[in-house]
């Protein structure tokens, strides 16, 4: 049986697998959450990996950067100001590159393609460029840069103006388990972060059942140093992190206004918490220990009902046995992200645990979960690994 092309997917009549390939792009493959999309996508059966650009390391090897990954074959780092993208032909890119270095760079690829984004926008794109390329560029990006709605907000948590806000509307939230429909039918997906993932997954189904006060929710969340990135940093140094944990961001971390948004669509009312992540000495993962008050005639089990209901379908969430504490080496190197409900001693209020790996459910695994829907592709394809254990 066939299907145009541009439209459905060529399926393999035997195996009911896919077996169109898809042109990919990655801005920032010389990051951590880059080499981890390339480990990812180097076993997808439908994605062929054309183009990886980096910053300082543009015109090495990906071999020379990441010995582990240079058997792949892949094309060599290049700079952005380097890239055509015309006659690249990409079906869909990804950014992987520092929050505020992304917003520019998007723009940048929306009139370098002369995509229908811009008609959208009343912006006007050039014809030459429309007819050049085959169809409108997909984009997932992994920053900070589109996930909240309000230029204001943004301004202020950022501190800097949005460089284009024009797009922020367009963008969709990517927590697939939440916004599947939407990330289907996407031009701009804006991957949550790291810490929001973790927080929102636990949380939305209890919000949105109205079985806690949502005003009052405090998050204790710990994450491993790549969670920080791979440029140099001073508290990111093996003397300064090793045998030892801060935390960080005190009453005022940017993802703070981030997990708010999204709670807010879902709770129906008033929408409050506390945040404090700490880094301590690991390379991934993450763990959340969530503290919240029961709203009347709730209990910690039917916390974990809920969660287990909400997630029984879910391929990537997991509620882990009764008493069975959620931890990083239960996800590490996988797309899961394990959850559980305890009750607290003090009456009225329950703990929830959650533990995700940072650069894969948290970043890259999300990613690619969103360019799977988003190509059309089943939403697991590349992502079914076993968590690497011990
Ligand atoms: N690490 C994590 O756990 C998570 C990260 N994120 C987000 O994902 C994004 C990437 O994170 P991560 O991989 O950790 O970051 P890294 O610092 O490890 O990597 C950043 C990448 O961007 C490249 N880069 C920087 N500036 C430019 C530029 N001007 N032009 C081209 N390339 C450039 C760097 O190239 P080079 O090194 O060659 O200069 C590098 O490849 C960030 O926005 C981050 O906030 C989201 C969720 C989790
Ligand atoms: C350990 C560490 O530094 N973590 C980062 C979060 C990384 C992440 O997921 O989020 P973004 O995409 O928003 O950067 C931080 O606290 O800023």
């Amino acid at each position: 049986m066939r299907f145009p092309l541009s439209k459905s997917l060529q399926r393999n009549s035997l195996h009911g697998m896919s077996t169109q390939t898809f042109r990919i792009g990655i801005l920032g493959a010389s990051g951590y959450t880059g080499a981890d999309l390339v480990r990812i996508l180097s076993t997808h059966p439908n994605i062929e990996i054309s183009l990886l650009v980096a910053g300082r390391s543009a015109g090495r090897p990906l071999g020379d950067v990441f010995p582990h990954l240079g058997h792949l074959g892949l094309p060599d780092l290049i700079g952005l100001d380097e890239v055509e993208w015309p006659a690249l032909d990409l079906d869909l890119v990804f950014c992987a590159l520092p929050h505020a270095t992304t917003q520019e760079v998007v723009k940048g690829l929306l009139h370098a393609t002369g995509h229908s984004l811009l008609d959208e926008m009343l912006i006007e794109r050039r014809e030459d460029l429309v007819s050049a390329v085959r169809r409108d560029i997909k984009i997932v990006d992994l920053s900070a840069d589109f996930r909240l709605e309000d230029p204001d907000s943004y301004e202020t948590w950022y501190g800097r103006a949005h460089q284009a806000p024009e797009f922020q509307s367009a963008a969709v939230y990517g927590l697939t388990e939440f916004n599947r429909d939407a990330v289907r039918g996407a031009a701009l997906v804006a991957c949550p972060g790291c810490y929001p993932t973790a927080a929102l997954l636990a949380l939305l189904p209890i919000v949105e059942a109205q079985a806690i006060d949502a005003s009052d929710i405090i998050i204790d969340a710990k994450s491993g140093v790549t969670g920080g990135g791979r440029s140099l940093k001073e508290s990111m140094l093996f003397c300064e992190v090793a045998e030892a944990m801060h935390p960080y961001g005190i009453g005022h971390h940017r993802h703070m206004p981030e997990m708010e948004q999204e709670l807010a669509k879902r709770a129906g009312q008033e929408v409050g918490l506390s945040f404090t992540p700490h880094l301590v000495p690991m390379n991934r993962g993450e763990l959340e220990t969530i503290y919240v008050r029961l709203a009347k005639g709730q209990s910690a089990d039917d916390l974990r009902d809920i969660l287990a209901d909400r997630y029984a379908k879910e391929p990537f969430v997991r509620v882990l046995d009764p008493g069975v504490a959620p931890a990083t080496r239960h996800v590490r190197g996988s797309n899961l992200c394990v959850l559980n409900v305890f009750e607290d001693r003090i009456p009225g209020r329950a703990i929830i645990v959650a533990a995700i790996d940072n650069l894969v459910k948290g970043s890259s695994g999300q990613a690619v979960q969103n360019m799977n829907l988003m190509l059309g592709l089943p939403e697991t394809t590349g992502l079914m690994q076993a968590p690497l254990f011990p």
